[in-house]
Formats: C-alpha cells, sequence, structure tokens
C-alpha cells in the first residue's frame, strides 16, 4: 500500500491531457463482449478498474492486448462462465456482465459488484429491467443468477434515471428480439458513447443521451474500433484544483459542452474559466465567494465532482451550501477535511462550508473521489505536508496523477505506507 504526499501551496501552472473516461470504459470492456469478433477500443484510461476489467475478459476466455491508450479485445474465445467471487468484487461496474453476458449467452451469474461503497447503492432498476426482457433473476448468497430461454424487447420505464441500469438494459436489449424503450432513461454522456460503441458493432439503437431510448435486436454483432469520450470528472478535478491553488491552466482534450455545469459554477465563485473547441482554460484568482451547490443527475452538477468541489469551496469567503440530490450520504470526505482545518458540518444530504484556511494532515481517503477530494484540499496547504492515504481508491479513477500534478508544479510524490 502506498500513500501520496503533497507539500502544497504551489499555484498549478501549465497543461493537463485528460484521458478517457472510465465511466465509459469500465462499459466498453463488457460491451466488447457481445461482438464476435475483434473490438479495438482508443484513448483508453490506465486506471485500476481497466485493468481489472481486462483481467475478467481473459477470465472468461477472451483474449485482450493492451497497448499504450488502446485496447483489443478478441472475444472468438469467449464461454459463459459463472463469476460468483473474485474481481468482480473489486469494482462497481462489473454489474456490466449481467446485461453483456445475458445478451450473449442468455444466461449470467454474477457476485454482487463492489467499488466505491460511500453509501448502500441497489440494482433494482437493472434487475427490472432484465426481468421485462423476459430474464428469471434470483439472488444466491449474494450472486444474481439471470437466465432467459429467448430475450424479448419490452418497455421499461426506470423508477430512477440510473446510469447503470440504462447501460445495462441497452447491453441486454442489443441482442433482444423485438423493441426495447427505455424510458426516464439516464442521459449521461457515458451512455451516448457506449451506443455509439453498440451500434457500431451492429446494434440499432437510437435516442441515448435522450430519456427515451429506443433499441431494435439484432441477431448478431461484430468487431469495430472505437475512440472513448475524455473523463468530464477527472476534468473538473484538475479544473478545481486549478482554481483552488490559484493557478493558470489549460484542461486539454475535454468536451466543454460536458463540463459546463463545473464550469458555470466556478465563474460564480469568481473563477476565470474560457472555453476553447477541445480545452478549457482556468485561472484562478485571489479570492472567491461563497456559493451554493446541488449534485443533480446529468446535466447537472455531477455527483462524482461534489467531493473536490467541497474542497474548493473551504477557499470562498462566506457560507456555502452543497447537497447532494443522488447520493445522500456521499460525504465520506468531510471529516478528513475536518482534520485538515476545515469548518464543515453535514445536515442530512448537505454539506454546510464556512471559508477557512487548511493544515496539513495525515487523512485517509475512504473512497475514489474523496481520495480527489483529500489532493485537492492537500495542494492549497502553504506549510508542511499532507499525507493521503488509500490511494488505491484513488488509483480507480486518475491515471499518472502524480505525472501529471507534478508537470503543473505541485510538489507531490507517493511513499511506500508504513
Ligand atoms: C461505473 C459508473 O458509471 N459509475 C457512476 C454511475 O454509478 P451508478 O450507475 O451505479 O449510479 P446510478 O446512476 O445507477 O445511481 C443514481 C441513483 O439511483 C439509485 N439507484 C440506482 C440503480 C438502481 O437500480 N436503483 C437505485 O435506486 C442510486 O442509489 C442513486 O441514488 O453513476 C453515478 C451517478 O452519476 C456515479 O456516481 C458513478 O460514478
Ligand atoms: C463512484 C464512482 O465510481 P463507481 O461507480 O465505479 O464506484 C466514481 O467514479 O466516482
Amino acid at each position: 500500500m502506498e500513500k501520496l504526499m503533497i507539500r502544497g501551496g504551489h499555484p498549478l501552472r501549465g497543461t493537463v491531457t485528460i484521458s478517457g473516461a472510465k465511466n465509459s470504459a469500465v462499459a466498453l470492456l463488457p460491451a466488447a463482449l457481445l461482438a464476435e469478433t475483434e473490438v479495438r477500443l482508443d484513448n483508453l484510461p490506465r486506471l485500476s478498474d481497466v485493468a481489472v476489467y481486462a483481467e475478467i475478459l481473459e477470465e472468461l476466455g477472451g483474449r485482450v492486448s493492451w497497448n499504450q491508450d488502446s485496447m483489443v479485445i478478441d472475444p472468438s474465445g469467449l464461454r459463459s462462465k459463472a463469476m460468483p467471487n473474485g474481481k468482480v468484487k473489486l469494482l462497481r461496474a462489473s454489474y456490466y456482465l449481467m446485461g453483456a453476458m445475458l445478451g450473449r449467452f442468455g444466461e449470467a451469474t454474477i457476485g454482487l459488484p463492489g467499488g466505491c461503497n460511500f453509501e448502500p447503492r441497489p440494482i433494482d432498476q437493472h434487475i427490472k429491467g432484465f426481468e421485462a426482457l423476459g430474464a428469471t433473476v434470483t439472488n444466491d448468497h449474494g450472486s444474481i443468477r439471470i437466465f432467459a430461454k429467448e430475450l424479448r424487447g419490452a418497455k421499461v420505464y426506470l423508477d430512477v434515471a440510473s446510469v447503470g441500469a440504462t447501460i445495462n438494459i441497452m447491453l441486454a436489449a442489443s441482442r433482444a428480439k423485438g423493441s426495447t424503450i427505455i424510458e426516464n432513461a439516464a442521459k449521461e454522456p457515458e451512455i451516448i458513447d457506449v451506443a455509439t460503441l453498440l451500434n457500431a458493432m451492429g446494434a440499432r439503437i437510437k435516442g441515448a443521451g435522450t430519456d427515451t431510448i429506443r433499441i431494435e435486436g439484432v441477431d448478431a454483432m461484430h468487431g469495430c474500433r472505437h475512440s472513448i469520450i475524455p473523463d468530464r470528472i477527472q476534468a473538473a478535478t484538475y479544473m478545481i484544483a486549478a482554481a483552488a491553488t490559484r493557478g493558470d491552466m489549460l484542461v486539454d482534450n475535454v468536451i466543454p459542452k460536458h463540463l459546463e455545469a463545473v464550469t458555470a459554477k466556478l465563474q460564480e465563485l469568481g473563477v476565470h474559466v474560457y472555453e476553447m473547441d477541445e480545452a478549457i482554460r482556468i485561472v484562478g484568482q485571489p479570492t472567491y465567494e461563497a456559493v451554493d451547490v446541488k449534485a443533480l443527475i446529468y446535466p447537472g452538477f455531477a455527483t462524482d465532482m461534489q467531493s473536490p468541489m467541497t474542497s474548493l469551496l473551504t477557499q470562498a469567503n462566506g457560507v456555502s451550501i452543497l447537497t447532494d440530490y443522488v447520493y445522500s450520504n456521499r460525504f465520506k470526505h468531510v471529516p478528513e477535511l475536518v482534520r485538515m482545518g476545515a469548518n464543515i458540518r453535514v445536515e442530512g444530504r448537505s454539506a454546510i462550508i464556512e471559508g477557512s484556511k487548511l493544515n496539513a494532515a495525515k487523512v485517509k481517503a475512504a473512497d475514489l473521489r474523496a481520495g480527489a477530494a483529500l489532493v485537492v484540499a492537500g495542494l492549497t496547504v502553504e506549510d508542511g505536508i499532507t499525507e493521503v492515504s488509500g490511494v488505491e481508491y484513488i488509483d480507480r479513477g486518475y491515471d499518472y496523477l502524480v505525472d501529471n500534478l507534478r508537470m503543473l508544479g505541485a510538489d507531490v510524490w507517493r511513499e511506500a505506507k508504513s
């Protein structure tokens, strides 16, 4: 186990290039199981979640070769295999194996997912979707067993606009007989990315990115080449870090439209933000004014950005209220920020943040974005060294973090945990 050491107080200056989106990658890899020939994914991020997924595909008989930021998945040797335990427990997005294997083999047995468990994260809407398509779903001691003699298209109305359920239903329905309609579908950009890959593989999906998605099932799917969209959460984290350190950063290889909610909120704080075609420049300012933030489904301010945003709000004058309407209790970063001198209290699903100077401390990341929040906080501290443990969570979502931060002028390094 390692920890991240941060000697803060350096404004981040320069250019950072954002990698492909984690939340796309972990859906595109299992989607490749639906093809009968090779799928090549470009702009793939070097993340631990991606590495674990590649190993899962190999365990299922797929052949995977990973070269720089491209991966070729040869699904020709794939077989149906129960995966009740093991690697599926290491990441949240292993639930996509359910939809992909159901579509490909008519059956799947997958252990309930792991990943960041900041609060209970049910998958009832995924299951409702599979059942609507004609599958029988049982929970066998923490493993979900799904079986269908024949998948038939159906209309599914999601009770909540769930990203995972929307993608899982798209995966299975791509190989069902007839048409499926998903109503109240999630609209996140990663859903469009998955639909783009599936269509390039021969699927017939329309409406991804709106709340109604129509899928005409097809009999067979084939390989293709696909480039993954940039990671908007990673990009937002760097934008927030630039603002928090009063730096001047060009965040390159982004789709600015995906970042509108964070751009608008940074401008409201007083940060200068300049949008270009594929980049955003952030110019930090000496003082910021408190703002309220509501984390919502897309195109609202993403819940995954709220923890790093909390750290930035400690740098604003006045009291900010940050409310998470997606996850009611995603505040594991708060006690650690308080350890660093932050003045924050949690009331219900809101964090009430009063601006204050932060101090160096030994803190622990309890999940991925809590880790990102602690890194942003550590970068603002002028004296002393902040030690962030739980780096394995941060590695789920930020590749080349130390290299990138050092290139931007930060004094950060990894050390073995004593
Ligand atoms: C791998 C991946 O893409 N992860 C993202 C995905 O997670 P994930 O897809 O798991 O999140 P969902 O969009 O499904 O969850 C949104 C909300 O719906 C609820 N819900 C979800 C499914 C369900 O069957 N029943 C139910 O009640 C959840 O508890 C939550 O309150 O979207 C989240 C919300 O943007 C992000 O934080 C995660 O980074
Ligand atoms: C919660 C996250 O990821 P996951 O759903 O994979 O745990 C995240 O990316 O912030």
